[in-house]
């Protein structure tokens, strides 16, 4: 209420700056127009501007994104003065949407090289300033993805995991030119919305007060698995019920947990009446997960949040060594799950797998006749 009175008296209050960049040609002029205006223009190249800034409300599947982006000239055609100017922008900001274009393979190594600059190279930063910090999200859009010959998404993803691997930054394939779900922007914008949402907390994913939340909310969660209470029985509950096991007891074990766990729920539940137990699909969304958890980036702690996280965290390597040996029974061993180290949040597990939120995602690898 108070926000909203706010947001009437200075409707730039509550705008946070999101730097808009990458090279020439690849859509950054079409996507603010077409963000601000809702529809696509005809653009000329931005020659020599450093910025253009623009107050928009993107509208986001959980709310509305407030924001002020700034749209830089293509870094790597400015000259060095111009590059340091817009490197000391964007790594002040709340977050970073870096557009590629997909239909220019001779570039790619070129953009992934010019975004590897702007989140390492320290040697010309401002005086004072800090490098960009590891938690700013970075929205990957690879725009042209509507024309034929664009290049798969999967390859340029490949192209930018090198020096996006430690970070929360996805590429997504859009395409500026069409409407609706079919240009791939309302999924990329809900992301870097629950990103900048969640970006404090993962950012002090250490701190033992979200260590603390998260044990509390891990225990709940595994007595009302073992107590046959969940609240619902959807895929959110699946994958996050796949998501702590595996990440507590490993894939070989942890699978084995993950199919006895699931069928006894079935029988057992009057949420689950009617539903039967599927061998493949489990297997595959345990999969899924898994490949998830492998490429989750570490998190660094210091020294003091990392004591911390060892007296939470209790006797975990004797249960991970015994209880599991002794017994396969998820109900029990889930009963007894000891809180999560701070890699194990599942909240930034979301963010940096967006895909598993996807309850469809098995479509895509069934071979198509
Ligand atoms: N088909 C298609 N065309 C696109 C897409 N995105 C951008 N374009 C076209 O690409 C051309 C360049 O787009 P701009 O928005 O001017 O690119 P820019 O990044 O601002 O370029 P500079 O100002 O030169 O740095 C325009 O003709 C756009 O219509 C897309 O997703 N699909
Ligand atoms: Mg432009």
């Amino acid at each position: 209420m108070l926000r909203q009175f706010i947001n009437r008296l200075y409707p730039n209050k509550y705008r946070r700056r999101i730097g808009l960049s990458g090279l020439d040609s690849c859509g950054k002029t079409t996507l603010v127009h077409k963000l601000k205006h809702g529809q696509v223009v005809e653009t000329i190249p931005t020659i020599g501007v450093v910025f253009t800034t623009a107050d928009l409300n993107i509208p986001c599947s959980e709310g509305t994104l407030r924001c002020t982006v700034w749209e830089t000239g293509a870094p790597g055609c400015s000259p060095q003065r111009s590059r340091t100017t817009i490197k000391s922008v964007l790594i002040s900001s709340v977050a970073i949407i870096w557009l590629v274009n997909s239909c220019d393979g001779e570039r790619l190594a070129e953009s992934v090289e010019e975004l590897a600059y702007l989140l390492f190279s320290e040697h010309d930063l401002p005086k004072g300033a800090n490098p960009l910090s590891t938690t700013t999200p970075i929205l990957i859009l690879a725009t042209r993805q509507d024309l034929p010959h664009a290049l798969p998404l999967s390859q340029i993803q490949k192209a930018f995991t090198k020096i996006t691997s430690t970070r929360l930054a996805p590429v997504f394939g859009v395409s500026l030119i069409q409407e609706g779900p079919a240009s791939g922007l309302s999924d990329a914008f809900d992301w870097l919305h629950a990103a900048l949402k969640n970006a404090p907390a993962s950012a002090s994913a250490g701190s033992s007060t979200v260590l603390h939340k998260q044990t509390l909310l891990l225990k709940s969660f595994s007595r009302q698995f073992h107590s046959i209470s969940l609240p619902s029985w959807d895929h959110y509950v699946h994958v996050r019920l796949a998501y702590v096991i595996l990440t507590t007891f490993g894939r070989q074990k942890g699978k084995d947990m993950i199919f006895e766990g699931i069928e006894s729920y079935i029988t057992q539940s009057s949420q689950t009446r009617g539903r039967t137990f599927h061998v493949t699909m489990t297997y595959f969304w345990i999969q899924i997960v898994h490949f998830g958890i492998c490429g989750m980036p570490p998190l660094s702690l210091s020294s003091d949040e990392a004591i911390k996280a060892e007296e939470n965290t209790g006797d975990h390597r004797s249960l991970d060594s015994t209880v599991v040996e002794s017994s396969l029974d998820l109900a029990s061993v889930t009963s007894t799950l000891s809180p999560p180290t701070p890699q194990s949040e599942f909240a930034r597990f979301l963010l940096i797998n967006p895909f598993v939120t996807q309850g469809n995602l098995w479509r895509n690898f069934i071979p198509r006749r």
